[in-house]
């Protein structure tokens, strides 16, 4: 007869069998003091550090001298794929443990995880639920052997089993064998706790990256760098050829031209495009603490490291660091700098063991490393090793029409941030973003067009809803005027400047439209300085 028994409740774990109702006898006794011992040594390896893996291979190999089981199985308890899963064994081949897998509910694992109690199978042969699903059981074989199954609780918490088959003797000894087991789990159950949460924390951290990690690649793929300029075709030919080399590339350009752009689009256009892109601002920490964010440091190598800390250079291993404004490092670290790209190694602040890594180095800054040099503020050699491909990134008064493909980029882009249709840029706000400068390139502009949009009315960005220092000179020397004055006076401007520019700098056509005039017109031009002949074509 199947006997499936719950020692704790005295109920059957699967409805069709019986309970047995079990009386434990005095000799039990006598029998803990041997075991004593057993779960002496099973606490003490617990306390000790280590991985999870490493503590329960120790805990199986205990069990196995002490209680003599043929094989044993812990098994964990996944929430996030409700599944149970064979983490380490003692007994069962690498093929066998992996198939262990069950769903909470399933087979006799399965039953404890999910009914959250003990289960005993006196005689294995006899149990229809026990489902040999590793494999390991043999039937000629392991006709005599018995099953007992314990969970892992944490509070009302399971996170898993343990599971032991042994020779079946008698059913007082089982059920020592389960008092005993029950101990063992509660033993390692913080440890087990410990490790599923940071399994999960890992999961997230990893579905993050992906995510992340996807919306990089699609963002930064060097057709997503905006601009067909001539300019920046040659740009874009430079990405081409050097980014499945592992050669340093060097990106200059004066600030917001796009420096990380290319950076990323280098690293995601490589052949380690799937490892890691880190980058790191030479700029914005102090002295001090750069040097050990770049290549960690020991726990107690200086006040405050409480623990040991990878720096950057371990966390690029495999993938891309990207140092940004390099110009801005210390003596000291481009020393230390320059040994990491001549030897691939360095220490750890605090340590003397060298470490290895396979990191590509990308640089950048606004700075010109050959004057600092000439200066003695940048290594020379440091400059050479960087400097093996340069790629110079135009500033956006240099790119032509690329300023109006940005403008529009981003102003598509802000619309649907600020959820808005696409606002319309109207002419005269168009010649007003060609003809500035940009001194802060295509951040500038980024930032001057998520403001426009916010500005626009009516569904148009005019001139006047762009920043004052780009309104045309002729305006601020206007002087004087503020408030409703100064705004109708920029409004005037703008309409007069659509109109010449429909028209092609025809007055009369210009004027007829207006309302206005030819003289009215061109007394009206005069006061903002507008010459017909910049409206005609190709004019
Ligand atoms: N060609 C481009 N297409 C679209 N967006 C761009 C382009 N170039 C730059 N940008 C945007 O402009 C801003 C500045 O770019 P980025 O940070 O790459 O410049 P940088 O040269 O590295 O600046 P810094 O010198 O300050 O580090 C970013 O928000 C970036 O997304």
């Amino acid at each position: 007869m199947n006997h499936v028994v719950n020692p704790l409740t005295n109920h059957v774990a699967n409805h069709s069998l019986l309970t047995e109702s079990l009386s434990f006898s005095c000799h039990l006794g006598e029998c803990r003091s041997e075991l004593l011992p057993l779960l002496s040594e099973v606490s003490k390896v617990v306390s000790r550090e280590g991985s999870l893996s490493k503590t329960l291979k120790l805990v199986l190999e205990l069990m196995q001298k002490h209680l003599q089981v043929t094989r044993a199985m812990i098994s964990l308890y996944d929430a996030s794929c409700d599944q149970i899963f064979i983490h380490e064994s003692f007994g069962l081949s690498r093929e066998e443990s992996e198939k262990g897998v069950y769903y909470p509910g399933e087979g006799i694992t399965g039953k404890v995880v999910e009914t959250r109690q003990p289960i005993i199978v006196p005689v294995i042969a006899d149990e229809p639920l026990f489902l040999n699903r590793t494999g390991s059981w043999d039937r000629n074989l392991d006709s005599r052997l018995s099953f007992i199954c314990v969970p892992i609780m944490r509070g009302m918490k399971v996170m898993g089993t343990i599971g032991v088959e042994r020779l079946y003797n008698n059913r007082q000894l089982l059920h020592l064998d389960l008092e005993v087991l029950g101990i063992i789990a509660t033993t390692i159950a913080q440890a087990v706790e410990l490790h599923l949460l940071e399994r999960a924390h890992k999961q997230v951290l990893q579905a993050q990256s992906a995510r992340l990690n996807s919306e990089l690649k699609e963002k930064f793929k060097p057709s997503n760098i905006i601009g067909n300029s001539k300019a920046m075709q040659s740009v874009y030919m430079m990405i081409d050829k050097v980014s499945h080399a592992r050669t340093t590339v060097l990106i200059l350009g004066e600030s917001g031209v796009g420096k990380e752009r290319v950076a990323s689009a280098i690293h995601y256009n490589s052949s380690c495009a799937h490892g890691p892109f880190i980058k790191f601002n030479c700029a914005s920490l102090p002295e001090s603490v750069i040097e050990s964010e770049l290549f960690g440091h020991e726990k107690g190598a200086f006040t405050g490291a409480v623990a040991r800390r990878a720096g950057r250079f371990e966390e690029a291993h495999g993938g891309t660091l990207f140092l940004d404004e390099v110009g801005e490092l210390s003596p000291a670290v481009q020393a230390k700098l320059l040994r990491v790209i001549q030897e691939r190694c360095f220490e750890r602040l605090g340590s003397n063991e060298s470490i290895k890594v396979n990191v590509r180095i990308l640089a950048a800054t606004h700075c010109d490393l050959t004057e600092m040099v000439e200066k003695g503020t940048f290594r020379e050699d440091l400059f050479y090793r960087l400097n093996v491909f340069p790629i110079t990134i135009p500033p956006l008064r240099e790119r032509g029409n690329d300023i109006l493909l940005l403008a529009e980029h981003f102003n598509a882009y802000f619309a649907k941030e600020q959820q808005v249709d696409v606002p319309t840029i109207a002419t005269p706000a168009l010649n007003l973003l060609l003809s500035y400068d940009w001194p802060g390139n295509v951040r500038e502009l980024e930032n001057l067009m998520e403001r426009a949009v916010l500005l626009a009315e009516g569904g148009v960005i005019h001139s006047y809803n762009l920043p004052n220092g780009l309104q045309p000179a002729v305006l601020g020397e206007l002087g004087g005027q503020s408030g409703l004055e100064a705004r109708l006076s920029l409004m005037e401007y703008e309409i007069i400047v659509e109109s010449l520019s429909r028209h092609q700098g025809n007055m009369s056509k210009a004027a007829a439209q207006l309302g206005l005039t030819r003289r009215m017109l061109g007394l009206r031009m005069a006061k903002y300085r507008l010459n017909y002949k910049d409206y005609r074509c190709g004019g």
